[in-house]
């Protein structure tokens, strides 16, 4: 375990153990949850020196987030299993240190309330809407509207889940759904859903590249896809129009055959060429491992179960700990590799270790 091992050592104490196998674990053998963690391990920075710059300034520009931070909180689902506060918890920390919230289409706050304790705490914290496809398409367009009238920014479709991760600590423990008292509150008061209780959340192998050509006929928010990892897709993706890309493999719970996304991060950037936003997520837990996706290609980086260890150890508290944490450590590493800003970090700046500089 890379950094906030602390964090993760208190969550696994407190959690309930099925809902802690939940929250860390991957698909199939773990294979992409193991290789995410240690992938940041076998790349090293060349830092440059002497180029004279103070006052760092880390904002970059992001679709429905003008001026962010480089660190974003990935959607992860079922914050309430963590902490009672759940997703307001979340949502308050985020807006906090000031980093946009990808809040989940499975969160158990539904997003007006996730949007509003987001903009209690700062009026124009981000908060962006991850949305699953669903085959009938009304049900997409309500979903939708509930984002965009809770005040969402942008929208993150998550195109890696034609069927559900085969999370075998979830099959071990007998964990298939929320535990009563629970639920998916987005989910309630959808067309053709039950009237008093939530709809399924559907994942379904034939969403393809038409549904997302309706959803941008359904909404004048930005739209970017979450889980991309051929590059040939990247570059459908941008014909296509979409506002920006994650490249991730859902930290290694669907395929757990792929490889890291920092490793796939670079033939990205080429087949994308600068066109859109590229961003990253899995295994990103320190300040560093920031600094080499920015000097790889990507404008952000998400971060998904270190925030949940966060929640779990400490409620608002603890959220804020890991993304300040975060964003203090990349403000050093920032500084050392001798940048001003986010731009500074280029991909000349990053080796693999072990190969000095490629000789
Ligand atoms: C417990 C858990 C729940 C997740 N739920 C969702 C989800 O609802 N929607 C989604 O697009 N991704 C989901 N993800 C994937 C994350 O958005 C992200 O891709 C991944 O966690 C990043 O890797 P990291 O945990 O190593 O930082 C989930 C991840 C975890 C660990
Ligand atoms: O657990 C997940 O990774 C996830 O994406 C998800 C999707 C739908 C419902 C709950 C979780």
């Amino acid at each position: 375990m890379n950094g906030f091992a602390e964090q993760h050592d208190r969550a696994k104490e407190v959690l309930d153990p099925v809902a802690y196998d939940y929250f860390a674990g991957g698909a199939g053998d773990e294979r992409a949850l193991a290789d995410n963690e240690n992938s940041f391990a076998r790349l090293a920075l060349l830092p440059r020196v002497l180029r004279g710059g103070a006052n760092r300034d880390l904002a970059v520009r992001l679709p429905g987030a003008p001026d962010a931070l480089p660190i974003m909180v990935a959607p992860t689902a079922f914050h309430r299993l963590a902490h009672p506060e759940g997703e307001l918890a979340t949502a308050r920390a985020a807006a906090a240190a000031g980093t946009v919230l990808i809040s989940s289409m499975a969160s158990t706050v539904a997003i007006d309330e996730v949007v509003a304790a987001a903009h209690q705490v700062r009026a124009e914290a981000p908060v962006w809407f991850q949305l699953y496809l669903q085959p009938d398409q009304q049900v997409t367009a309500a979903l939708v509207e509930r984002a965009e009238r809770a005040g969402c920014s942008a929208l993150v479709v998550t195109v890696d889940s034609p069927v559900f991760g085969r999370h075998e600590r979830d099959r071990r423990n007998g964990f298939h759904d929320l535990p009563d008292g629970y639920a998916a509150e987005n989910m309630r008061g959808l067309p053709g859903g039950p009237a008093e209780d939530t709809r399924d959340i559907e994942m379904s192998p034939e969403i393809s590249w038409r549904h997302v050509e309706s959803l941008r006929a359904m909404t004048r928010l930005p739209v970017l896809l979450k889980g991309i990892l051929h590059p040939d897709d990247a570059h459908l993706a941008v014909g296509l129009g979409v506002d920006g890309i994650i490249v991730s493999n859902h930290g290694g719970r669907q395929l757990d055959a792929t490889p890291a996304p920092i490793e796939v991060l670079p033939h990205i950037t080429n087949a994308v060429g600068g066109a859109i936003p590229l961003l990253l997520d899995g295994g990103v837990r320190r300040g560093t491992d920031v600094a080499v996706a920015l000097a790889l290609g990507a404008t952000a980086v998400g971060v998904g179960r270190p925030v949940v260890w966060g929640l779990a150890a400490d409620g608002e508290k603890g959220v804020r700990d890991v993304l300040e944490r975060l964003r203090d450590e990349f403000d050093q590493a920032l500084a050392l590799c001798g940048g001003r800003r986010c731009g500074d970090l280029t991909r000349d700046l990053v080796v693999r270790r072990g190969f000095g500089g490629g000789w």
